[in-house]
């Protein structure tokens, strides 16, 4: 069979991104050793482990921004040969993700204007995009003129403005109060649920980490290879109280807190 044909049912088990046996290196020093890691179509995988151990070089990896020192990263089956469109990074600081000389709608009109869609199209596709972070109407507010959560929010739409088949973020709701955190999970898990977009999501915070993903995988540091592969078989959709107080959650969060105990000593 030729392999590079497409065949659809291979397509949807297919795995949408994978990690074959990555090594990275940085000089002499082995950042992440021999690590193997497949992630299905639309699931959430949550990566978790202590400071230092890997968890921003593995998704820079996947992001295609650093080579691996060893091994391959696919997505949907293709080599990862650097940064792609339809795969989207948000990070933790969104007052340095976005340009603070630009609105809202200039900000998320940057990934239009590098899709290369018309301009007479870009101003009913901000509008959308607004509406579904939960800011319509905000459109021509600067950057300093918006809270954390807001920006957060507009790095965020402007991410789906890519139409992204994967989304990586980098402890995303890390630096928001804890208010805006949840709301902001909750806006995640809608959106991922509506675009099926697989996730990638790096937390230090567990109960974050149960509470957004099918998996949960730990990192292990000195080098960072796996320690945890935690399924999370939480019904959806999740809700802030009822899912945190079940007792599932709560046995799931003393599992990653007993790993994460361990992996430090
Ligand atoms: N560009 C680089 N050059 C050299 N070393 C680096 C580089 N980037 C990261 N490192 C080192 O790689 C190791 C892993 O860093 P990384 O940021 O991936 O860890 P992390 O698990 O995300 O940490 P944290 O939880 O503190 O954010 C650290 O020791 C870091 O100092």
């Amino acid at each position: 069979m030729d392999v590079r044909a497409p065949d659809t049912t291979v397509k949807a088990t297919a795995p949408v991104i994978a990690f074959d046996k990555i090594t990275l290196a940085f000089g002499a020093k082995t950042i992440i050793s021999d690590l193997s890691l497949e992630i299905g179509r639309g699931e959430i995988v949550c990566v978790i482990g202590p400071s230092g151990c890997g968890k921003t070089t593995a998704l820079r990896v996947a992001g295609g921004l650093i080579p691996p020192t060893k091994g391959t990263v696919r997505l949907l089956g293709e080599p990862m040969a650097g940064p792609r469109r339809d795969v989207a990074i948000v990070f933790q600081d969104y007052a340095k993700a976005l340009l603070p000389w630009r609105t809202a709608a200039g900000n998320i009109s940057l990934a239009l204007e590098a899709a290369g869609v018309a301009q007479s199209e870009r101003g009913d596709r901000i509008r959308d995009l607004l509406a579904k972070v939960g800011l319509a109407g905000h459109e021509d507010k600067y950057p300093t003129e918006m809270s954390g959560g807001m920006q957060q929010r507009i790095q965020i739409a402007r991410c789906l403005a890519q139409d992204p088949a994967v989304l990586l973020m980098d402890e995303p709701f890390g630096a928001l109060d804890a208010m805006t955190r949840q709301g902001l999970q909750d806006e995640m898990l809608a959106i991922v649920a509506e675009t099926g977009a697989t996730v990638f999501f790096v937390t230090h915070d567990l109960e974050e980490a149960v509470y957004l993903g099918d998996r949960v995988i730990g990192l292990l540091p000195h080098p960072g290879r796996i320690g945890i592969d935690q399924r999370i078989d939480l019904p959806r959709p999740r809700n802030q109280l009822e899912t945190r107080e079940t007792p599932e959650f709560l046995r799931l969060r003393r599992t990653l807190f007993d790993f994460i105990e361990k992996a430090e000593h």
